[in-house]
């Protein structure tokens, strides 16, 4: 988005679709000018959209579609201001008690205001609406539900010492480096709300706490994990982190020095930290585990045929959300009914997440991830599991490598393409020139997703399903999932 004033917009540019080029008025609004408006819709990041009668653009933290409401404009830029809710005159139907008390304050979460199904109707629209932009009439959009609260298995939280000497610990405010302090959050998985106090009695005995910079919290069904961002040594604070640890029987990981940190665990230098796993449940992902192309499956009653233990160490990729993640690949699985005979590149492919399961089922998989460390997990985990995965390490933000990858398979029956934010534009540039059937595309990013989308079609493809998932509910990020199939 082209920068409309000296300052960077305080929200990022997905939530600007409402930047309706109007003819600007010669009666400006001015900061901290009040005025009624009548919302007209919710804006990308979940802010609602109104105009002012000289037809500029408000984007109104808060406020939802039908609402009227008295606004406190706190930023004005050329096209449009930015302001917040001083009083709200109507209420709309869809609007509910956000069931967090940091709700507003906090910059975790943008639409817990909002029902849920009107949450997962915004995002449908979000996509819907950013497809369309770019030509792209979408069917039927699928809903991957997950529960509402207490889904988010890893965060990293702030610590700073306030002006008075009280260590807080919590996440940033909207549109803010302040530092909001939180004793539990709504979102959290219970493993780490249960860490919330212990912590904060913690962070207020320590010696130096502005050493801390942050801690990263992750949970898994075996261990939960702290990772202190400790800018300078401290050897007495350091003893009380691992008191700490072995008090609250967590696995404690310390990222030390300011420019380039280097992980202690327990003490000790290693930059990789203890094993933590994943685990996928083979028969709610709808696979019948194919036996292993490399030694005998493990027999039927034994656990470890209906599940897949995915391995990671701290710092690997993790989807943050582990009841939808095992939607998500079942999803995948159900469009692209792996089986054996079947060839399949799964690009971007963190530590296996869809590799392994695409494998179980049958197929041959190509694994391909631009972190080192995590190929070589694939390949630990593909061998742990007793299934053949073949991982390599790429940067797949390069066209020609992905042809040369691309162009190595005689044939490709379908590709999972599960990039970052950035998006997969370099494969989505080349990939019509492979016939290759099909391509699940999981996406983080709805924006990129569209703009990759666009390219697909312009190479032959069709959108064939769509679906939402409810990875982050309660915020304005979205994870979409979607089949192309190649037409010619
Ligand atoms: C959204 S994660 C998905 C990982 C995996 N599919 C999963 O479900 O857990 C994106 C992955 O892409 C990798 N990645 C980021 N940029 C890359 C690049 N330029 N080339 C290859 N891999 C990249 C990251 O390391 C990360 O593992």
């Amino acid at each position: 988005m082209a920068m409309l004033g000296k300052r960077r917009p305080s929200r990022p540019a997905s939530g600007h679709s409402g930047l309706v080029r109007k003819p600007s008025s010669k009666a400006e609004q001015k900061e901290g000018d009040s005025t009624t408006l009548v919302v007209e819709r919710l804006a990308h990041d979940g802010r609602g959209v109104a105009h002012t009668t000289a037809g500029k653009t408000v984007f109104i933290d808060q406020a939802l579609p039908g609402e009227h409401v008295d606004v406190a404009v706190q930023v004005t830029r050329k096209r449009y201001d930015e302001a917040h809710i001083k009083n709200r005159l109507t209420s709309s139907e869809q609007r509910v008690e956000p069931p967090c008390a940091y709700f507003g304050q906090c910059g975790g979460c943008d639409l817990q205001h909002l029902n849920l199904t009107a949450q997962r109707q915004h995002k449908r629209d979000v996509v819907t609406e950013l497809m369309a932009r770019q030509g792209l009439t979408l069917g039927p959009i699928a809903a991957l539900d997950g529960s509402s609260e207490h889904y988010r298995r890893r965060a990293r939280l702030g610590v700073r010492v306030d002006g008075q000497g009280n260590v807080l610990l919590g996440f940033r405010a909207p549109n803010s480096h302040r530092l909001i302090d939180i004793e539990q959050c709504y979102v959290l998985v219970p493993a780490l709300n249960e860490l919330m106090l212990p912590l904060r009695q913690l962070l207020a005995t320590l010696e130096a706490p502005r050493l801390v910079g942050h801690v990263e919290l992750l949970a898994t069904n075996e261990a939960t994990v702290v990772l202190v961002r400790q800018l300078k040594a401290h050897d007495q604070d350091m003893a009380r982190w691992q008191r700490f640890a072995e008090q609250q029987k967590i696995s404690l990981g310390t990222w030390l020095g300011r420019e380039t940190p280097v992980l202690h665990w327990n003490g000790a230098r290693n930059n990789t930290g203890p094993a933590l796993q994943d685990v996928l449940n083979l028969e709610e992902l709808g696979i019948q585990r194919v036996k292993s192309l490399i030694n005998d499956p493990p027999s039927s009653n034994d656990e470890g045929s209906k599940q897949l233990t995915l391995r990671f160490f701290p710092g690997d990729f993790l989807q943050v959300n582990a009841e939808v993640n095992q939607k998500m690949v079942a999803q995948v699985l159900a469009w692209l009914k792996p089986a054996p005979g079947q060839q399949l590149v799964d690009l971007f492919a963190g530590v296996g997440n869809f590799s392994l399961p695409l494998a179980a089922a049958g197929a041959q998989v190509a694994a391909i991830e631009g972190n080192p460390a995590m190929v070589e997990r694939i390949t630990a985990n593909a061998d742990a599991n007793q299934l053949e995965v073949h991982a390599r390490q790429a940067d797949l933000s390069d066209a020609s490598t992905v042809q040369m990858l691309l162009s190595e398979h005689q044939h490709i029956d379908a590709i999972v393409l599960d990039p970052p934010r950035s998006g997969a534009e370099a494969v989505c540039q080349v990939i019509g020139r492979y016939n290759i059937p099909r391509v699940a595309y999981i996406s983080c990013d709805p924006a990129t997703l569209a703009r990759d989308a666009a390219h697909l079609v312009h190479a032959g493809y069709r959108v064939k399903q769509v679906a939402v998932a409810d990875m982050f509910l309660h915020t304005a990020h979205l994870e979409t999932l979607m089949l192309f199939e190649y037409e010619g």
